[in-house]
């Protein structure tokens, strides 16, 4: 089944006013491929500007969001305000939300499970640390964080809004990229994985996004792979050349 390229970016904690509007400058001026889905993780600071000065084609995310749609959660955004910023998408479940932030399955679960009823759009993500990698246990974390997130999504017709990012930790940031067959077999078996336990048509439809130092040079060679369907894009989704990073396919 042919899916569509999801080019996604996450600035992280990264960017300002004049690097949005330079930024957009850079795409509005490019030629992009039209076809695909281009959706950019920015501060929540930044939300509202940002999807409002965005180019045509180009859909804004919060990073983050909380479990609750308002109270006593100091620092915490919520699904209701991301909606009310004119975004529809979010980010879920990081790894540096898992891993610097503290963040257990269960409140990432919580957390897709409300930001879905909420009507959000979700990038969620998964992936392991380098020791569960030498340990051999990539499938077991992987397959433990879907299954903390599928249980949590509220139907099967909220899997149209769920887009899942396979980020090996070890190529976080780092310049390590996995090599396009490391990527293929996650993602083959994450898809094998939702086909056995959620649903085959969810499992044929869903994008999986590969994210993990993804760089113009190695983007089309790991967009190429069949079950490799787009990109969470960090520390490139800052430059100008984030633009031949969407045009992988073209
Ligand atoms: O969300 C994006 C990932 O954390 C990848 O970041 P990176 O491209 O800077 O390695």
């Amino acid at each position: 089944m042919v899916r569509k390229l999801f080019v996604g970016g996450n600035w992280k904690m990264n960017g300002s006013f004049s690097h949005i509007d330079s930024f957009f400058e850079t795409v509005k001026n490019a030629e992009t491929d039209s076809e695909a889905d281009i959706v950019i993780g920015v501060p929540a600071c930044y939300l509202k500007y940002a999807q409002e000065n965005a180019p045509k084609g180009i859909k804004i995310a919060a990073e983050n969001c909380y479990t609750k749609p308002s109270g006593a959660f100091t620092g915490e955004i919520s699904p209701a305000m991301i909606k009310d910023c004119g975004c529809e998408w979010v980010i879920i479940g990081h790894s540096e939300r898992r891993h610097i932030f503290g963040e257990s399955d269960e409140l990432i679960g919580e957390k897709a499970k409300h930001a879905l009823e909420e009507g959000l759009k979700t990038i969620l993500c998964i992936g392991e640390l380098l020791e569960e990698r030498e340990e051999g246990k990539t499938n077991d974390v992987c397959f433990r964080q879907m299954d903390a997130l599928a249980k949590n999504i509220p139907n099967p017709e909220a899997w149209d809004k769920v887009v899942i990012a396979y980020e090996p930790v070890w190529a976080i940031g780092t310049g390590k990229t996995a090599t396009p067959e490391q990527a293929q077999e996650v993602h083959k078996l994450v898809r094998g994985w939702i086909r056995d336990s959620v649903d085959s048509c969810i499992a044929d439809k869903v994008q999986i996004l590969y994210g993990g130092s993804v760089t113009v040079e190695n983007a089309k060679e790991l967009g190429a792979q069949p079950d490799v369907d787009g990109f969470l894009v960090g520390g490139a989704s800052l430059e100008p050349d984030f633009v031949t990073i969407i045009n992988a396919r073209k």
